[in-house]
């Protein structure tokens, strides 16, 4: 009999460097295998990258300070008029990225605030006028979100589930890839009623997610599940490419959120919006990676083709992890494909700003070039499929 659908509630050990007890690590290596959602024990005691929960009430109270702020005002902090990718966003900002396997479209109509680390286009997040304080809550809740992914990106390779890529020392690995490690995170809100976010993947290593209610669900087995709502614990999915970068080890699945404050909270309640924080984390800037791997198809498929071959006769890319998240960035925001557009038809200008933060095979094979001209930030990217974060 095919095992059930299993979603488990996962404990690390508590101390950085203690070995995680082997049925954990089981657990961990089947949901990684299966689908790669899991949820994340952050009791106290639990893991050294333990967020207390007063942190968490405050970055709770942060988000809603930000979103209080009248719409003029978030407006003019858009990430549209931003040149490093930060900001008030709304689902007018976004392109459509609906993977539904069956077709069936889903309104994405949830708002947001995206912050991310200073090495990440340039630094200064954007909040609202008087919002300061709220904003660098959000800030020191991300530090701590970035300690939880690196423990979880540990256990990780110690379950072997990067062998393939040739990543069997988690230690080694920290230190390689994620000493300096770019982020992202989004303060999200959806409606009280048919509160959405379309089926997707996300497009890079891992997702942190602290969501505040129920809502969020997985396509696994052709059909939809719910997440399990466990106040306090976090949810753990991972995104395309470390899926490529694994070899398909570490699974990235189609999720979405489907959320009615009556239904989906047991019903009864007050109507009321659903928060939700979810944490992004890439490796550090300059780290180029091998990704597919024999026969390439779904793994390589899954970075949306970008990245050079490899050069050796086998299928694989290599890709540069900083430049693929951009060129995400580019395939979502409008802004940003509309300003990469503009790049692209004046390449004078392209290749003069070229070389600047563009290292490895994507920029060595002369398809991507970050461009800084005129205030506007824009990355060109031949052959970017449409992803969500
Ligand atoms: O809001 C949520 O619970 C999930 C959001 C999500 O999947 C994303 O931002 O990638
Ligand atoms: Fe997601």
């Amino acid at each position: 009999m095919a095992p059930s659908f299993c979603i488990p509630l996962i404990t690390l050990p508590s101390r950085a460097g203690d070995a995680i007890a082997p049925d954990q690590l089981d657990l961990l290596r089947q949901a990684c295998l299966d689908h790669g959602f899991f949820l994340l024990n952050n009791e106290d005691g639990h893991g050294g990258f333990h967020i207390a929960p007063e942190k968490i009430d405050r970055v709770w109270a942060a988000a809603a300070d930000l979103f209080d702020a009248p719409m003029e005002a978030k407006r003019a902090v858009s990430v549209a008029s931003s040149t490093n990718n930060r900001g008030y966003f709304s689902s007018a900002d976004h392109a459509e990225y609906n993977k539904d396997p069956s077709g069936l479209v889903i309104k994405d109509n949830k708002e947001g605030f995206f912050f991310g680390s200073d090495n990440l286009i340039a630094p200064g997040n954007r909040v609202p006028p008087g919002k300061a304080a709220a904003g660098a809550e959000v800030e020191s809740y991300m530090e701590a979100g970035r300690a939880a992914c690196v423990a979880v990106m540990r256990a990780i390779v110690a379950a072997g589930l990067l062998a393939e890529a040739g990543e069997t020392c988690p230690d080694a690995f920290v230190a390689r890839y994620l000493s300096d490690p770019v982020y992202m995170a989004k303060c999200l809100k959806y409606p009280p009623s048919n509160g959405n976010t379309d089926a997707h993947t996300d497009y890079g290593c891992i997702t942190l997610l602290l969501p505040g209610d129920r809502g969020l669900e997985v396509h696994v087995g052709g059909a939809w599940h719910p997440v399990p709502f466990a106040p306090g614990a976090y949810v753990i999915n991972f995104g395309d490419l470390l899926a490529a970068w694994s070899r398909g080890a570490v699974r990235s699945t189609i999720h979405r959120v489907l959320y009615n404050s009556t239904a989906t909270a047991g019903g009864g309640g007050a109507p009321k919006p659903r928060y939700s924080l979810p944490l992004f984390l890439h490796p550090n800037r300059g780290t180029v990676v091998r990704a597919g791997g024999g026969g390439g198809g779904a793994a390589a498929g899954a970075v949306g083709g970008f990245g050079a071959p490899a050069g050796d006769g086998s299928s694989d890319l290599l890709v540069d992890t900083y430049s693929y998240v951009l060129s995400r960035f580019d395939a979502t925001y409008k802004h940003r494909a509309a300003a990469a557009a503009a790049a692209a038809a004046a390449p004078a200008a392209v290749a003069a700003a070229a070389g600047g933060g563009v290292e490895g095979a994507a920029g060595a094979r002369g398809t991507e070039a970050e461009a800084e001209a005129g205030g506007a930030t824009a990355t060109a990217i031949v052959g970017a499929a449409v992803d969500s974060a």
